[in-house]
C-alpha cells in the first residue's frame, strides 16, 4: 500500500474525513497501549474507523482500537486517535505519521502524544505518569524518521528546530493541574527514548539507556512529535509508566504486554482525569 503522501493527498484525505464529520476540532490526542479508555470522556462523539480513511494505517496490535473519535471534552472540540500503528508493525515512518498532517490539515494546531513506555529511571514506579519534557529518538539514529526525504515547504522547513518540543507552557500547565487534583506523588517529568522494537530492550541497552539521560523507554511517539512540531503545531505528551526495564544481568523478570495493557487499565481513569483537566483549561 501507499508509503508516501503529498501535500494533495493530504488536503484529499482531511477533506475526506470532514465531509464526513461535523466537528472541527483545535486539539488531537493520540491514544497509546491501554490509553483508549480516554474516549469515555468525550461528548457529542462522531466516529471514523481507519478502514474508513484512505491511506491510514490500521492497527494490528492487542489494545489499539484503530478509529478517529471527534466530540468535545471539557467543552474542546477535539479528535482522538482511539490505536496507532508502530515501525514494529512494518509501517514506514511516514505511513504512521500521515494522521498527524492528516490532523494539520483540518485544522488542529495542539496534539497531545500519550504512550505506555518501560521506566528507566531507577526513582520511577509502575503506575507513574511522566510529563515528556524532551526526546532521544534513538530509532532516528539508525534512520527511522518520517521527516527523511523529500520536503515540501508547504508542510514545514527542510531543516525544523526541535528545542522546546514539548511545550513549555504546557508541561507547566499540566504539572500545575498534577498538584491540584492531588496527583504529585506519581506525575514526574522526563525524557523519553524510542526503539523501533518489536523486543523488548536488553540488560545492557538499558544500562546504556540511562546513560543516555533517558527516563523512559517506549516503541512509538517520537515519529509523531517530529511531524507534528515540522507542521508547526505545539506538542504535549505523557507516559505512563507501565512496567520497569529489567537493567540487572541474570534478573528473572521480563518485561510484556500483558503487564502493559493491566497497568495502562488500572491507571486510566487517572490519566483520563489529568488529561480532562489540562484541556479544561487549555487556550486553544
Ligand atoms: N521495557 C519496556 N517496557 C515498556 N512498556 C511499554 N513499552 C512501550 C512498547 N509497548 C509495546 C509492547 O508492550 C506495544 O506497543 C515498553 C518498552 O518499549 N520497553
Amino acid at each position: 500500500s501507499k508509503n508516501t503522501f503529498t501535500y494533495e493527498d493530504v488536503e484529499m484525505i482531511a477533506n475526506h474525513i470532514l465531509e464526513k464529520v461535523k466537528c472541527r476540532p483545535k486539539l488531537g490526542i493520540i491514544c497509546g497501549s491501554g490509553l483508549g479508555k480516554l474516549v469515555d470522556l468525550v461528548e457529542d462523539k462522531e466516529v471514523l474507523p481507519y478502514q474508513e480513511i484512505p491511506g491510514f494505517p490500521v492497527s494490528t496490535v492487542p489494545g489499539h482500537e484503530g478509529k478517529l473519535v471527534f466530540g468535545q471534552l471539557r467543552g474542546k472540540s477535539v479528535v482522538l486517535m482511539q490505536g496507532r500503528a508502530h515501525c514494529y508493525e512494518g509501517y514506514t515512518p511516514q505511513k504512521i505519521t500521515l494522521p498527524v498532517r492528516t490532523m494539520k490539515m483540518m485544522g488542529i494546531t495542539t496534539l497531545f502524544v500519550t504512550n505506555a513506555a518501560g521506566g528507566v529511571n531507577k526513582k520511577y514506579n509502575i503506575g507513574d505518569i511522566m510529563i515528556i519534557k524532551d526526546h532521544v529518538n534513538l530509532a532516528g539514529f539508525a534512520g527511522v524518521n518520517p521527516l527523511v526525504g523529500v520536503n515540501d515547504e508547504k508542510f514545514g522547513p527542510r531543516f525544523p528546530a526541535m528545542s522546546n518540543a514539548y511545550d513549555l507552557g504546557l508541561r507547566q500547565l499540566a504539572l500545575a493541574k498534577a498538584k491540584e487534583i492531588g496527583f504529585s506523588d506519581f506525575v514526574r517529568e522526563g525524557v523519553y527514548s524510542m526503539m523501533v522494537g518489536p523486543n523488548f530492550e536488553t540488560v545492557t541497552e538499558c544500562k546504556i539507556l540511562s546513560l543516555l539521560l533517558v527516563d523512559a523507554t517506549g516503541m512509538s511517539t517520537i515519529p509523531e512529535v517530529l511531524v507534528a512540531k515540522h507542521c508547526g503545531m505545539r506538542v504535549f505528551g505523557m507516559s505512563l509508566i507501565t512496567n520497569v526495564v529489567i537493567s540487572e544481568y541474570d534478573s528473572p523478570a521480563h518485561a510484556n504486554h500483558q503487564e502493559v495493557l493491566e497497568t495502562g487499565e488500572r491507571r486510566s481513569k487517572d490519566l483520563q482525569q489529568l488529561v480532562a483537566a489540562i484541556v479544561a483549561d487549555l487556550d486553544l
